[in-house]
C-alpha cells in the first residue's frame, strides 16, 4: 500500500512581493499569487491528483490559495482542517521588516542565521508591536502565542500534529493536500526526508507549485524530495527565494 501526499506553499503574498519578513502576519495574496494558486489546481487536475482532504494553516494566504486551487481542480467540497501548527514560522521582531535592509544592517552571517539556521530564533517580538499576534482571536485556543520561532520550534509543534492528525487521514487512504508556508513546509520536508540540521539550511520551497510525495506504508517517502509538478519552474522559483535579501524577489 502506498499513499499520495501533496504539499503546496501559498501563492505570492503582498509581503513576498514587497520583500518583507512575514511570519504570522496575515497578509493577502497578490493577483500573481492567485494566478499561481489557479495554476496549481490545474496542475493537480491535469496530473489526475485530485485532493480528497485538505489541511491548511490559519493564515489567509494559505486558506485562499487552497480555495482557489481546489476550485480550479473542481474539488471545493472536500473536508478541511485548519490548524495553527501549519502556520508559518513566527519571525519574531523581524516581522514587518524589509529583508534587504535587514541584510544590510546586520550582515549576511546574522541574516542567514535568523533566516535559515536550524535553531537560532530572531529576537522575540514586543507583544505591543503592531505586527505581534497578541490577542488575535484566531489563536484564542493557544496557551501562549509565540513571540518568535526557529525551525526547530516549528518542528516541535508540527511533527506531533502530523503524527496525531494528518497521518491518520493519510492512512485512511485519502489523498491529502497540505497548503502551508515556506518554513512550515521546510519543517515537514525535513521530517519526511530525514534532512540533516545542516542540509536544511539550503532547502527553499517555491510558492504555488505542488510537490507530490509517494509514501510507503510507514509514511516514508519512496523518492526522497518528492516530485514538483512543474520541476523547471520550481527550481527557478526556489533559487529566487534563496536570493531574497540580496535581490528583489519573485516569491
Ligand atoms: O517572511 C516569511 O515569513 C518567510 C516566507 O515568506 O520568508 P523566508 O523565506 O525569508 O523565511
Amino acid at each position: 500500500m502506498t499513499y499520495t501526499l501533496i504539499l503546496l506553499r501559498h501563492g505570492q503574498s503582498e509581503w513576498n512581493e514587497k520583500n518583507l519578513f512575514t511570519g504570522w502576519v496575515d497578509v493577502p495574496l497578490t493577483e500573481q499569487g492567485r494566478e499561481e494558486a489557479r495554476r496549481a489546481g490545474e496542475l493537480l487536475k491535469d496530473a489526475d491528483l485530485l485532493p480528497e482532504y485538505l489541511f491548511t494553516s490559519r493564515l489567509q494566504r494559505a486558506v485562499v490559495t487552497s480555495a482557489i486551487a481546489l476550485e480550479a481542480a473542481g474539488r471545493t467540497w472536500i473536508d478541511v482542517t485548519r490548524d495553527w501548527r501549519l502556520n508559518e514560522r513566527h519571525y519574531g521582531a523581524l516581522q514587518g521588516k524589509d529583508k534587504a535592509e535587514t541584510l544590510q544592517e546586520f550582515g549576511e552571517e546574522q541574516f542567514m542565521l535568523w533566516r535559515r539556521s536550524f535553531d537560532t530564533p530572531p529576537p522575540p517580538i514586543d507583544p505591543a508591536d503592531r505586527w505581534a499576534q497578541t490577542n488575535d482571536p484566531r489563536y484564542a485556543d493557544l496557551d501562549e502565542v509565540p513571540r518568535t520561532e526557529c525551525l526547530k520550534d516549528v518542528i516541535e509543534r508540527l511533527v506531533p500534529y502530523w503524527d496525531a492528525e494528518i497521518a491518520p487521514v493519510i492512512r485512511s487512504g485519502k489523498r491529502v493536500l497540505i497548503t502551508a508556508h515556506g518554513n512550515s513546509l521546510r519543517a515537514l520536508v525535513k521530517h519526511l526526508d530525514g534532512v540533516s540540521d545542516e542540509d536544511i539550511v539550503g532547502l527553499n520551497i517555491p510558492t504555488g507549485i505542488p510537490l507530490v510525495y509517494e509514501l510507503d506504508e510507514d509514511l516514508k517517502p519512496i523518492t526522497k524530495g518528492g516530485q514538483y509538478l512543474d520541476p523547471e519552474a520550481a527550481a527557478e522559483a526556489a533559487a529566487a527565494v534563496a536570493a531574497q535579501g540580496s535581490a528583489k524577489p519573485k516569491a
